[in-house]
């Protein structure tokens, strides 16, 4: 999907700033370092990176529930530093820890919550949509984590977002939940809502965003499509043989003719060349290059 036209995006930051002062004799830490982003009305946006990246700090702050230091940020079109009450009511939020709901029961909770919203959906289709349909009379305590997640969900949708943040929603989920619970946020995209996803998970990503941001130390190293992230020379198919006893690796966008002219090269015996791979780096490889297996991101500064 190409960049969203001026004018239509859910979200626009440009030059996002965040450091959180130094405590107790420790050092200040720069999270958000001069970030752009911009997504689209309408579409999946996902947000990668490693640990410590500022994926949290960017989202709370576009949620409107942490300052920033510097930048221009305008969410449904307004600034969410300053935006009031019927703004909020425009946007879902699914947080990484989820509340405590005490005693109430699945209806009940999702029930209440519809009362907070000008123009609520229907909490029994909600229930139902999120799958929780034959739990909604459990009380929320005993609630597998991953049903609880998707009660996170129907909270956060319950009052018809036009812009949802779900913050690594699937964690700790099983493969089967996983599943569905794509499905569910698909769906919600196909129905208008646009969704601004945090994730560990790079299947998560390819699987569910139209564009993919990758963030390290505080700002975007790469953006596009999953398919298309890193640019044509990150996605160039590898061929790899023995040589030898030692492998070899050559990048090359007409892997068969290369192969065809290893095997030539090479004379080898019966025409199986040894250790043979022809492989296309997959989004994690992609990933793991643009953040130069960097996965401690704390900021040396
Ligand atoms: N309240 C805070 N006070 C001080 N430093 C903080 C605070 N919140 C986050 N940080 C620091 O800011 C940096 C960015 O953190 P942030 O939580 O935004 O990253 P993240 O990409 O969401 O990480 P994760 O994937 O681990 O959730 C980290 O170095 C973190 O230690």
């Amino acid at each position: 999907m190409a960049a969203p036209a001026r004018g239509e995006a859910a979200v626009a930051v440009r030059g996002l700033r965040k450091t959180y002062r130094a405590r107790h004799g420790g050092t200040a830490t720069t999270a958000v370092d001069g970030l752009d982003l911009e997504v689209g009305r309408g579409e999946i946006f996902a947000v990668l990176g490693p640990n410590g990246a500022g994926k949290t700090t960017t989202v709370e702050i576009l949620e409107g529930f942490r300052d920033r230091d510097a930048g221009e940020v305008s969410v449904l079109g307004e600034d969410p530093a300053r935006a009031g009450r019927a703004w909020r009511a425009r946007i879902g939020v699914v947080q990484q820890d989820s509340r405590d709901l005490g005693e109430l029961t699945v209806a009940e909770h999702v029930g209440a919550t519809a009362r907070y919203y000008p123009a609520p959906r229907d909490p029994a289709e909600v229930i139902d949509a999120v799958g929780l349909a034959e739990h909604a009379r459990k009380r929320v305590r005993v609630l597998s984590g991953g049903q609880r997640r998707r009660l996170d969900v129907a909270l956060g949708i319950i009052g018809q977002p036009e812009l949802l943040f779900l913050d690594e929603p699937t964690t700790g989920f099983d493969p089967q939940a996983r599943r569905s619970f794509w499905e569910l946020v698909s769906g919600l995209r196909d129905g208008g809502t646009t969704i601004l996803l945090t994730t560990h998970y790079l299947d998560e990503a390819a699987h569910l965003a139209d564009r993919v941001a990758v963030i390290n130390r505080g700002s975007v190293v790469a953006l596009g499509a999953p398919e298309e992230l890193g640019g044509t020379e990150a996605r160039t198919p590898r061929v790899s043989w023995l040589h030898d006893g030692e492998r070899r690796t050559l990048r090359t966008d007409q892997p068969t003719a290369a192969v065809t002219r290893l095997r030539d090269e090479l004379d080898v015996q019966g025409g199986e060349i040894p250790g043979l791979t022809v492989t296309r780096p997959t989004l994690e490889d992609v990933y793991l290059d643009l953040i130069g297996n960097d996965t401690t991101s704390e900021d040396p500064r």
